[in-house]
């Protein structure tokens, strides 16, 4: 084993290494105060630039640190120079501990001040009131598909999707004890339900009720508080509401992910990245309406990476259609694409371009 006399000098370039990395976070900080005074009264968070800086960074990240734990680093330093120019304040699903909380952290950093709301409703009334500048909601799991209300809420908001965020999902068996003896429930949002579905079939004792709750971080403050209930919930959650882990990673699909959508009162400009554009489209209920509703895209060589319909609440089976497409609605390729889809529909709804999620 090495001695202390062989680390001193590794520890001493440390030190002198540790002193060049702060005074050069404060530089940057310092321009990120000037570009704060220069934007003025104007919008701070610019999710096009953000997204630049952190494939810059992997793209010129020579190692051995690997590109996504760079980018993280990054991420958090520029949330930090944000928090320089004015500190965001962020809705979300909560209570504490959902993984809505960590998709926001996850995309603003920790500078940026998270505010709990009881319903994915509540957490865009927020913002549309402007108590708050963002709010991060759940659209789609890659198990269980989209998330309906999310889905409902963005054909009315008056809110641009400004960015997105894909969360890996590890859901966890949570409870008081560190056994299942005397479990008489477990709680856990309906979309966790489903995504442990096989697991839950095969592991819970047959008398053990399932209740969906409003969130995970729910189901976990719940399971705080009952010592006959479990909670389906994130390592965060057991963290924050001291609660022992039955079983781990118990999602049925490997690759559970989600992916959430960033909106607020804000038009997000061509990153050069990689954009995506969320649309909504209604159509009336003929023969041929899919066929017209995607024609233009498939023309304009636009790729389609979501095609979703929803009942539009407006007549009995009438749909809405929720469009996501590559690239930006400002590229001329894209705008001739929603004029010919103009041409053809009742209604068009550019719900906002984004630079596709860079971590
Ligand atoms: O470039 C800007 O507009 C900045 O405000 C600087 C900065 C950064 O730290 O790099 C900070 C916040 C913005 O969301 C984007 C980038």
């Amino acid at each position: 084993m090495a001695d202390d006399s062989q680390l001193l000098p590794h520890r001493n370039a440390i030190d002198a290494i540790d002193q060049q990395i702060l005074q050069l976070m404060n530089q940057r900080a310092q321009h990120a105060r000037a570009i704060g005074e220069l934007k003025g009264t104007g919008v701070v968070y610019r999710p096009e630039r953000e997204a630049q800086v952190l494939q810059r960074i992997k793209q010129i990240n020579t190692g051995p640190l690997p590109d996504e734990s760079v980018a993280r680093l990054f991420r958090e330093i520029m949330s930090e120079c944000l928090a320089v120019e004015r500190p965001l304040t962020i809705a979300y699903l909560g209570p504490q501990g959902t993984f809505t909380q960590l998709a926001a952290m996850k995309h603003f950093g920790h500078a940026a001040h998270t505010v709990a709301c009881p319903t994915v409703d509540e957490s865009m009334r927020l913002v549309e009131a402007r108590q708050a500048d963002y709010v991060v909601a759940p659209i789609e799991n890659s198990t269980e598909g989209s998330v309906g209300r999310t889905l409902d809420l963005l054909v009315n908001t008056p809110l641009k999707v400004c960015g997105e965020v894909v969360l890996r999902i590890h859901h966890h068996l949570l409870c008081q004890h560190n056994h299942m003896n005397d479990l008489q429930v477990v709680y856990a949002h309906a979309q966790a339900l489903a995504q442990c579905q096989r697991w839950l079939a095969k592991n819970l004792p047959e008398n053990v009720r399932c209740v969906a709750v409003s969130s995970n971080g729910e189901a976990a403050r719940l399971a705080s508080e009952q010592s006959h209930a479990a909670a389906i919930a994130s390592q965060a959650a057991a963290e924050i509401y001291q609660l022992h882990k039955l079983a781990s990673n118990i999602e049925d699909e490997p690759n559970n992910t989600t992916r959430f959508l960033v909106l607020g009162y804000q038009d997000t400009t061509p990153s050069g990245t990689g954009d995506k554009t969320s649309l909504i489209v209604s159509a009336p209920n003929r023969a041929g309406t899919l066929h017209r509703l995607i024609a233009p895209f498939t023309q304009a060589g636009i790729s389609l990476t979501k095609f979703e319909s929803r009942p539009s609440h407006t007549g009995l089976w009438e749909y809405v259609f929720f469009i996501d497409i590559e690239g930006h609605h400002l590229d001329a390729n894209i705008q001739a694409a929603l004029n010919e889809l103009r041409d053809v529909t009742g209604f068009v709804k550019v719900v906002g371009s984004y630079p596709m999620a860079v971590i």
